[in-house]
């Protein structure tokens, strides 16, 4: 099997797109005119829950399919409906995957490295029960928290090497309180760059044959100042760069993203595909996500060729 970044390059390729369609779904925000399709009244309220969620995301995936390279899930938005959003995110990933969309876990995990061990089991490798390794996920990336250092991310990498999986780890975020820490000045260095010099060594013994580490940094778009320093750092490693559209991040800046081919970055678009018919065709969420996501990645493809 070819190591994570092999996979999305060779997707990448394909699909002449690195945009990821980021699945941020809350069940308000779904069209009246699709809640109403669905509903049974005969039914329990999360019977309901379940089936709307599932079925809304599911046409997002099939509109925006030919667009984007993957999907990225973000736990928060499976987690507040509690395990019934469990059940749904894991049916969604199965249905993403057997599309060949490079799937990635935005769950931002981290722990000592017994409790991460529990997490990477989870998403990116096997768990073991009465003497069997279970697969419960097939993700093909996690974002994680660097925070508590080496130990809680070697059970990741770890799975990453074993399982030729991959691994974002947040560098620099694209919130607006994200100096408030990662721009600490340590020395004449940021905390973020500290961070990335980490991410490089972890990632020293995960590279693929087009020469990319699979362990790649989340770096905001709205940090372009940021993202110059850290490819420096990173030279060969994946950037996953959320923030673009409602959070401020512009397409024009993801030039002082990539590396020197151009390459090394995929970018995330949640909202503003997900919820495109605010802003496209009201009555028809399929097709204004489909052209949401058309012009997201030709402005990407425009602003990085
Ligand atoms: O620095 C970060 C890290 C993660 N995110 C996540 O990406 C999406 C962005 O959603 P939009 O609707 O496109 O703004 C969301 O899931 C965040 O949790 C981020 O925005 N910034």
């Amino acid at each position: 099997m070819l190591n994570f970044s092999d996979r999305l390059i060779e997707s990448i390729k394909k699909k002449n797109s690195v945009l990821i369609a980021g699945i941020d779904t809350s069940i308000e925000n779904i069209p009246d005119y699709f809640i109403k399709r669905f509903y049974d009244k005969e039914k329990s309220e999360i019977d309901n829950l379940k089936t709307i969620l599932f079925e809304y995301n599911r046409r997002i995936i099939d509109a925006v399919e030919e667009n984007v390279v993957g999907v990225k899930f973000q736990a928060a938005f499976f987690e507040q409906y509690s395990y019934h959003g469990f059940e749904v995110l894991h049916k969604l990933c199965e249905y993403a995957k057997n599309k060949k969309l490079v799937v990635i876990f935005d769950g931002k995990r981290n722990d000592i490295s017994s409790s991460a061990k529990g997490y990477s089991n989870a998403y990116l490798g096997e768990t073991p029960v009465f003497g069997k390794k279970i697969r419960f996920f097939e993700f093909d990336a996690i974002t994680t928290n660097p925070y508590l250092g080496q130990d809680g991310i070697k059970p990741f990498v770890e799975d990453c090497e074993r399982f030729k999986k991959g691994l974002f780890v947040l560098v620099k975020t694209s919130n607006p309180s994200s100096a408030d820490f990662q721009d600490l000045m340590i020395e004449d260095k940021y905390l973020f760059e500290l961070v990335a010099e980490k991410v490089y060594e972890w990632g020293k013994n995960c590279i693929g044959k087009e020469g990319y580490s699979d362990v790649g940094a989340v770096v905001g778009a709205t940090q372009p100042e940021a993202a110059k320093r850290i490819r420096e750092i990173l030279p060969n490693s994946f950037f996953l760069v959320p923030g673009i559209g409602v959070q401020g991040g512009k397409v024009e800046d993801l030039k002082y993203f990539v590396d020197n081919n151009n390459m090394g970055i995929i970018v995330n678009s949640s909202r503003d595909i997900i919820y495109a018919y605010k802003n496209y065709v009201h009555s028809d969420f399929e097709k204004s996500s489909y052209l949401a996501s058309k012009s997201i990645k030709e402005s990407i493809n425009a602003a990085i060729s």
